[in-house]
């Protein structure tokens, strides 16, 4: 409970004054909440036994008057906790959301799509409910009880410190049972994560899905993962309930007791009838809050561990990009050298042995190799994705990981194997390769990635939208888009990862063109498996199984008549024989 009020009074320092309003008008609010039970004994023992009008009226005139008072500043403190509670939730989505953007990539790679989404939908819903009850019945209640017992102690101090110990009995239950309360939350909200991660690939797997009539297997998976899903949210349940239903049941004692005891005082005539029924009321009100107050320690539990989980993602470290530095890069007179690069995504594992490849400026180079052989793994880390194990890159004579990666991306126009769309217009998604690119620009761009005659053949041309990956748009058609992007960021560094892939032959050579012209005065990497669209290459590095095994121009390469020959001739053969069959 502590880490969680701990924390929303963190989330709230930047309001100062908007706290300060709040906080304020709550404890006037409070402050006659809780003292109006008072105003039976005073009512009772002053004005009604005695029969004197003029006191009656006078406490009449005071409760009117703290009444306005109260419900004004109940009002003003409605309004600064919804504004507070907005804002907060605002900042914490913001902080998650920039945060990301700002994790490695292998960040993503290692952690499931559902499980940040469930940060969104899951975690920060929960510590918006947290503040909102915290602060109005949590307080609210905290304030009545700590006010009612002074006033119990002052109206009859022996039953007021039977119904502190009973207050104490009722919160210990709960208390002991929180750590399992929050192993219990916590295995919950992973297997809510799991499930949106389920839901999210299904979606995307639809066409996948269907093609191989993959319905009832996907069902039968989901019934699995809904298995698993039903017993943790029972358990859940089941903990929530008792967290409430002990602390009811300890009430339930103590209102026997009270009463009872109460009323033996009374009729023994220890005490006046007027102390007895503000004595009953003040009990009544403080019984309610205690009660409020047990249905607030689910909520904290399940609080604490969505603050946790969003706590562990802010805590990953960021990448290393300063995107304000002014640090410049020109590759047009420098050139990129990887030097004795090795590195594999788990430690046991090397996908890049020992590679150097040394790539003069205003070069045009290839790397080729079977698939796996470790190809846009070095695009990886030429971008800084990932780190070499041992080795390093140089840009322009710096090692890459000394450079300000930021400044240096902004030098690099990429194209990858998986070239991704957002949700927008085709306007909107080709200016992401440079926000202030004029309409003119665009449509150059667009023009050199022959794509612009498609977009004005669609009713909206530019403000045609995009859906979500560029699903409306076929393969050649979203790769385009992709190299207008690319195109438009006017880079000293292509970067061309089977950028073409998806286009036919024909189209492929139209492109591979462009960038011959483009590319005059910059340096060009392209990754790819065709091997006919880089005999023009400037140098063709050779991979496989991640090591580097040849390198030279196509000619050299094929007078070696090595592994390269091989892959060549092979691919020659299935071209001739497709050709031959139609
Ligand atoms: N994110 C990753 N996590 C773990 N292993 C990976 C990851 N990405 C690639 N690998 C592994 O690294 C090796 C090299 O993969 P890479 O993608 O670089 O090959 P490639 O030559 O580009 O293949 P392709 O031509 O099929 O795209 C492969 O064995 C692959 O399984």
């Amino acid at each position: 409970m502590l880490f969680v009020i701990k924390n929303l009074f963190g989330y709230l320092r930047p309001y100062k004054f908007l706290s300060s309003l709040f906080f304020l008008t709550l404890a006037l609010d409070l402050l006659f909440l809780s003292l109006a039970p008072l105003s039976f004994q005073m009512i009772i023992d002053r004005a009604i036994v005695p029969k004197d009008m003029h006191v009656f009226s006078v406490i009449m005139i005071v409760l009117a008057i703290s009444g306005f008072i109260c419900i004004s500043a109940g009002m003003i403190s409605d309004y600064a906790l919804a504004k507070l509670n907005a804002r907060v939730q605002n900042d914490l989505r913001q902080k998650l959301f920039a945060h990301m953007q700002h994790l490695p990539v292998s960040y993503f790679h290692k952690t499931r799509s559902g499980e940040l989404i469930s940060h969104f939908s899951v975690d920060l819903p929960v510590i918006d409910r947290s503040l909102a009850i915290l602060f109005t019945t949590g307080i609210q209640s905290l304030v009545v009880v700590t006010i009612s017992t002074m006033v119990l102690f002052y109206l009859e101090w022996v039953m007021a410190l039977c119904i502190l110990v009973g207050a104490i009995l009722i919160f210990t239950g709960p208390y002991m049972l929180g750590r399992r309360a929050h192993a219990i939350n916590a295995a919950y909200k992973e297997q809510l994560a799991a499930m949106t991660n389920d839901v999210q690939e299904n979606t995307k797997a639809q066409m996948v899905i269907k093609g191989f009539n993959l319905q009832a297997v996907m069902i039968d998976k989901f019934m699995e993962r809904l298995e698993l899903l039903l017993v943790s949210n029972y358990r859940k349940n089941l903990m929530a309930a008792k967290l409430e239903r002990i602390p009811a049941l300890c009430l339930l004692l103590i209102n026997f007791t009270i009463i009872g005891f109460g009323s033996y005082l009374a009729l023994t005539g220890r005490i006046s009838v007027g102390s007895l029924v503000a004595f009953f009321t003040m009990y009544t009100s403080m019984g309610n809050a205690v009660f409020n107050l047990t249905f607030t320690l689910p909520l904290m539990t399940d609080a604490q561990v969505s603050m946790e989980r969003i706590q562990k993602v802010l805590n990953e470290p960021s990448e290393k990009v300063d995107h304000s530095s002014s640090e410049q890069i020109d590759l047009r007179t420098t050139e990129v050298s990887i030097k004795n690069v090795t590195f594999g995504y788990q430690e046991n594992q090397l996908s890049i042995k020992q590679i150097n490849m040394q790539i003069p400026a205003r070069s045009k180079i290839a790397i080729v190799g079977s698939s796996g052989s470790g190809k846009s793994t070095i695009i990886q880390l030429l971008l800084g994705f990932y780190q070499p194990s041992s080795g390093h890159i140089e840009i322009n004579g710096k090692k890459l990981d000394e450079r300000n990666r930021g400044a240096f991306r902004n030098h690099v126009g990429v194209v990858f194997q998986d070239h991704f769309l957002f949700h927008g217009t085709i306007a909107e998604n080709i200016r992401l390769g440079k926000l202030d690119a004029t309409n003119d620009e665009l449509r150059m761009a667009a023009q050199q990635a022959e794509i612009h005659d498609f977009i004005m053949s669609l009713p909206d041309k530019y403000e045609t939208l995009v859906l979500d990956g560029g699903s409306n748009l076929s393969g050649g058609q979203r790769q385009r888009l992709a190299i207008a992007r690319a195109i438009l960021r006017n880079p000293s560094l292509f970067i061309l990862d089977e950028a073409t892939s998806a286009l036919d032959p024909v189209s492929e050579a139209s492109i591979n063109k462009t960038f011959a012209k483009l590319s005059s005065d910059r340096t060009v990497i392209t990754v790819t498996h065709r091997l006919s669209t880089i005999t023009d290459m400037d140098q063709i590095f050779v991979l496989e199984q991640g090591e580097l095994v040849e390198q030279g121009t196509h000619s050299q390469l094929l007078q070696k008549r090595g592994y390269y020959t091989r892959l060549w001739e092979k691919q020659q053969r299935s071209f001739i024989s497709s050709h031959a069959e139609r």
